[in-house]
Parts: C-alpha cells; structure tokens; sequence
C-alpha cells in the first residue's frame, strides 16, 4: 500500500508539503525524540486527521475513506503494548475480534508467537510476561490480522539486539512473500541498516530526507 501526503499539517507537529512512502519497500521513519514519528504513524491510519492537507492510501483521499474499514487494512502496532487481563490466546485473539474477524486457530497462534520467538503457551497467563515478552504478544497478535499495511512504533525498544534482528528477518519475509508493506518508526540504526530500504527522516516535524537506500 503506497501512501502520499500532500500539504499536511496538525497542530505545531507535523508540516510535511509532499512526502510518498512506497509500499513495495521497507520503510523506516527516523528522527530524534519528539519529531513527530509517532504522529506521522497516526495520520496513516486515520488515528488523527491532518487540520490541513490530505493523506492518500493507494490514491485514495483517507478524509472520503470509512476510517474503520481503513483501520482493518491499515493495522499499528504501538509503541507501548496493550496487553490484557487474560490468557496469551485470549490477548492474540482481541484484535481479530476487534476486527471482525473470526478467531485464530491454536495452529495459527502458535506460529505467530514462534515468529516473535515468544516460547509460551497459549494457557498462560498474560500478566505474567516481562515488558520484551509483552511487547513481543502485541506483536503476534498483530500479525494474525494479516493487514495489507504494518506500522510499527519502535517494535523492538524492549528487546536485544539479536532478538530484535531475528524477528525483524522473520516478520519482514513473512510480509515480503505476502506483498504486505511494512512502515516503522526506529531508533535502531541497527535495523535500519540491516532492513531499511525507504528512508524518511523527520526533524522539527518536516521531512528532511526520503528515499531509497542504496546497499
Ligand atoms: N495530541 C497532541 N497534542 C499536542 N502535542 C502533541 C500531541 N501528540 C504529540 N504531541 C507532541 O508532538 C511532538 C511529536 O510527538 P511524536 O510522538 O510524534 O514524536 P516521536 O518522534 O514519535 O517521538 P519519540 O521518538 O519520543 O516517540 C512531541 O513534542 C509531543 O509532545
């Protein structure tokens, strides 16, 4: 799913006069704390609405698209996990119910978690997990939603650098073989040199480089 923005403005944060974000690419936002990473995630999926300009989905004016309907194709991971009172099956299966979606299946849970190399059983119980170990269950649950585009808020701030290599490797071929696009906010330069290969870097909220990486 490709996006563009066009004379894009919210609030004091964000002003971005033309930006594109390929879909067929690994993107990474870049940019110091408090640039407007997280904000620009949010006008993607129609979580915010510019106060001026217009973000386009595919060619699509997001301001004349049905936000939910966006939403289910459109999924964010963000940057602190919501994990509930319950069990690892029940917090996987929460957002294909948000979705309108059946349930997974334990054979589907369970690959999912195997990509996140979450080594739990679905009985256990949620509460139970370390930050990284929650971190990671938000992440397979989005996974199992299966959404045309990814945004990922810094998915892998509570984990180690190996861990966050592997899982970055899995989730991207997963994604790759399924022309899914993936966008995320990092800070890593780690990942962003092993994976990135769309660019955007933002300061002050204005774009101030975007394009493709040259390995
Ligand atoms: N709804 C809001 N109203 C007013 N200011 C906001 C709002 N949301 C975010 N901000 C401010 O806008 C700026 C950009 O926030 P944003 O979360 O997009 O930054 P970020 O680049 O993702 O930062 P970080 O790397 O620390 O997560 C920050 O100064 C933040 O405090």
């Amino acid at each position: 799913m490709e996006f563009r923005l066009e004379n894009v403005k919210y609030k004091q944060i964000l002003d971005i006069e033309n930006l594109k974000i390929p879909g067929d690419k690994v993107v990474c936002i870049i940019g110091k704390s408090g640039s407007g990473k997280t904000t620009l995630m949010k006008l993607l999926n129609g979580m915010i609405s510019p106060d001026s300009g217009e973000v386009y989905a595919d060619g699509d004016a997001l301001s004349k698209m049905d936000l939910v309907q966006l939403r289910r194709e459109v999924t964010m991971l963000q940057q602190t996990p919501s994990i509930f009172d319950g069990t690892i099956r029940e917090n996987l299966n929460i957002g294909r119910k948000y979705a309108g979606a059946d349930p997974a299946t334990d054979e589907e849970m369970k690959r999912s978690l195997e990509v996140v190399r979450l080594n739990k059983s679905l009985d256990d119980d949620a509460d139970d997990l370390s930050g990284g170990e929650k971190q990671r269950l938000a992440f397979a649950r989005v996974l199992l939603l299966s959404p045309k585009a990814l945004l990922l808020d810094e998915p892998t701030s509570a984990l180690d650098e190996d861990t966050a290599h592997d899982i970055m490797h899995d989730v991207l071929a997963k994604f790759r073989e399924n022309g899914q696009s993936v966008i995320m906010v990092t800070h890593a330069q780690a990942i962003v040199d092993a994976f990135g290969e769309y660019v955007v870097k933002l300061e002050a909220g204005k774009v101030v480089q975007a394009g493709g990486v040259n390995r």
